[in-house]
């Protein structure tokens, strides 16, 4: 392994894998976003092609997704044809011990959330680095607000005690515009002590779509570490 973003590189694809060697034939799957979730969408892909796993359903948590599923050739669905999701795979910018996460690193958490939330089973695919005490450690919380909301929003955040900044775009001047064409504000709070309050709070504010505080809604971590050299996958 020459380098550190190999060996990232390397836990994500184990840890993507892991998740989709979990996917039974018949079930409909929640897709998640991200670079992690990527590998966990190929591997159900080529599971499909080889014939391993038949009868499968995608659900996507993005447009990102619904590309991904289409590229490795996983059928899709939508939530008005199905009645249950059975499992989602998808990733986090944290997980603390009880499971809870930041996510919408990649402004994906309201699609994720519904999807997410809706599944019998939920499993996370991290690599260890995501692993935090308290979440808000080490990343901002993104916020999806509608354009129009965002000043008072931001002022209604500053007086919760946070820090927001609107998200920027990369290789596109201006800003970050969601799936739902809406803007994010990414918050720094000073350590998270009640992410369920904070969840509930943030989402009350008018103009608000959702936060990337998922409370309650994990079942399974799996998560990537390099042990000896070599990629494993342990779960929480
Ligand atoms: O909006 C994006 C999602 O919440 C991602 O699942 C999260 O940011 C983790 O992404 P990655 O696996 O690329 O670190």
């Amino acid at each position: 392994m020459s380098t550190a973003t190999d060996a990232v590189t390397l836990m994500k694809q184990q840890v993507g894998k892991a998740a989709a060697d979990r996917v039974k034939s018949g079930s409909i799957v929640g897709l998640g976003t991200g670079s992690t979730t990527a590998y966990a969408i190929q591997y159900i892909g080529e599971r499909i092609q080889s014939g391993e796993l038949t009868d499968i359903k995608g659900i996507p948590t993005s447009f990102q997704a619904e590309v991904l599923a289409k590229k490795y050739g996983v059928p899709l669905t939508t939530l008005d044809e199905v009645d249950h999701i059975d499992v989602a795979i998808d990733g986090a910018d944290e997980v603390d011990p009880n499971k809870n996460l930041i996510k919408g690193g990649g402004a994906a958490h309201t699609r994720e959330k519904v999807v997410d939330s809706l599944a019998d089973q939920f499993i996370v695919v991290v690599d260890s680095s995501k692993l935090v005490d308290k979440l808000g450690s080490t990343f901002l919380l993104p916020v999806e607000v509608l354009p129009m909301a965002m000043t008072p929003v931001m002022r209604a955040i500053a007086k919760l005690g946070g820090k927001p900044e609107l998200r920027m775009g990369i290789k596109k001047a201006g800003p970050v515009i969601t799936d739902q064409g809406n803007f994010v504000i990414d918050v720094k709070f000073d350590k998270i002590d009640n992410p369920a309050e904070l969840e509930k709070t943030l989402n009350n504010l008018p103009g608000v779509l959702e936060n990337g505080l998922f409370v309650n809604v994990t079942d399974v971590v799996l998560i990537g570490e390099i042990k000896d050299g070599q990629p494993v996958v342990r779960e929480m």
